[in-house]
């Protein structure tokens, strides 16, 4: 990009990616991230896909489940993230729920858990549901900048409309516009920033994220339990006043894919994402000393592992580091949606997890999400300060 004019990263933060595209400007150096462009011709040998975990097996009783609880762990070591599959949650008349998905439905598991009380209220993430929250997300981005700027963040904050604030000299930029909200606890939701327009966009985040907690109470036991730890111990560290945030985040088409990243690459600093792709694919994780992209597959859900699932299961579950590419032909909308352990709350290793043969690797730490955000700024992963 010789002879473009470099502007500071201050200015360019306070300018949406989505308006410059639309004024035909080219990406600024600061933008610039990639040398590495050559690593998608060189043929890779096959990989073995993304796996897709079906949870109604996990939530059922032996013998249903153990094969499905094995291949959650070896996806969670190898890969650190799983795609959850036309998913169908079903509240149960108590506290606990039940999964069911439709293309590999467990009719025994699920006639047992019938008979054991279990009632179905229809509390369904389906497809037309998480086909909503890309509507309202889209809809929210394709309005004029002046709407979008009443929910705008400021260049150093976090929650609100805009871009991360300015990251560490030498870091470039990443080429996307995100809209930061905390949705859970619900007393620290800002509503200044959530959206009024689509009139829609608030009642369904707020259903989504009622959609979340189902979820990640249901994925943190099944985690556990296929670590043969008690089910609600990862809960328990995560406590109950765990943060949800969400971060819909949509990357413009690009005219140097070759140079630009939609996100640089980076590890979660999260408990664990779950992220909502759209038709357009784009996010790669890496595995294996290469660049895998992730299948986007329009019912499922994605669950990442960020570094404090790492903390807490000893180094057995993997944070991967991951990126977002730009592309010249189409946008993409993703919806990622952090889970983090309360503020001020310890986390550390699983006593259950270590022992003679696997020593702790990581100590207790807390509030890892803000040191973790320090490191990230730099380019850097945070996870060593949690190394014992
Ligand atoms: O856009 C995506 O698919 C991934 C987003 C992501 O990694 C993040 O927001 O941390
Ligand atoms: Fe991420």
């Amino acid at each position: 990009m010789a002879g473009v004019s470099a502007l500071s990263a201050e200015i360019l933060l306070s300018k949406r990616v989505q308006e410059m595209v639309l004024n035909g400007e080219e990406p600024q150096n600061l933008y610039i991230s990639r040398d590495d462009c050559t690593d998608e011709a060189i043929p890779s040998p096959p990989s073995d896909p993304i796996p897709i975990i079906d949870l109604s097996l996990l939530s059922s009783a032996e013998p249903c489940s153990a094969q499905e609880l094995q291949r959650l762990r070896l996806a969670l070591c190898s890969w650190g993230c799983f795609q959850l599959k036309r998913t169908w949650l079903k509240k149960a008349k108590a506290t606990s729920f039940a999964i069911v998905e439709s293309d590999s439905f467990c009719a025994p598991c699920y006639v047992g858990k019938a008979t054991c009380g279990f009632q179905a209220t229809g509390h369904g993430i389906a497809k037309s549901f998480l086909d909503k929250i890309r509507e309202v997300a889209r809809d929210f981005f394709e309005q004029p900048a002046e709407e979008k700027r009443r929910h705008a963040k400021g260049v150093e904050e976090f929650e609100g409309y805009g871009a991360d604030p300015v990251p560490a000299e030498g870091q470039s930029l990443d080429w996307s516009d995100r809209l930061f909200l905390d949705v859970y606890p619900e007393d620290r939701r800002k509503h200044r920033f959530w959206p009024e327009n689509p009139k829609s966009f608030r009642k369904v985040l707020e259903e989504y994220t009622s959609r979340m907690q189902i979820l990640t109470e249901l994925v943190s036991k099944a985690m556990a339990k296929s670590l043969n730890l008690e089910a609600d111990c990862f809960l328990n560290q995560f406590g109950e006043r765990a943060a949800l945030q969400a971060r819909f985040n949509y990357y413009s088409r690009c005219q140097r894919p070759d140079l630009v990243l939609g996100l640089k690459a980076h590890a979660d600093g999260s408990g664990y994402t779950i992220i909502l792709q759209d038709d357009v694919e784009g996010l790669q994780i890496f595995k294996d000393e290469r660049w895998i992209t992730a299948p986007s597959i329009s019912d499922a859900l994605l669950v990442l592992m960020g570094d404090q699932m790492e903390i807490m299961t000893n180094g057995i579950f993997k944070s991967p580091v991951h990126r977002v590419l730009t592309s010249s032909e189409k946008e993409r909308i993703s919806v990622a949606v952090f889970y983090t352990p309360e503020p001020n709350k310890e986390i550390g290793p699983e006593e259950g997890l270590v022992n003679e043969e696997r020593p702790r690797i990581y100590k207790k730490v807390k509030d890892y999400a803000g040191v973790h955000w320090e490191y990230y700024q730099q380019g850097k992963r945070a996870l060593h300060v949690a190394e014992v």
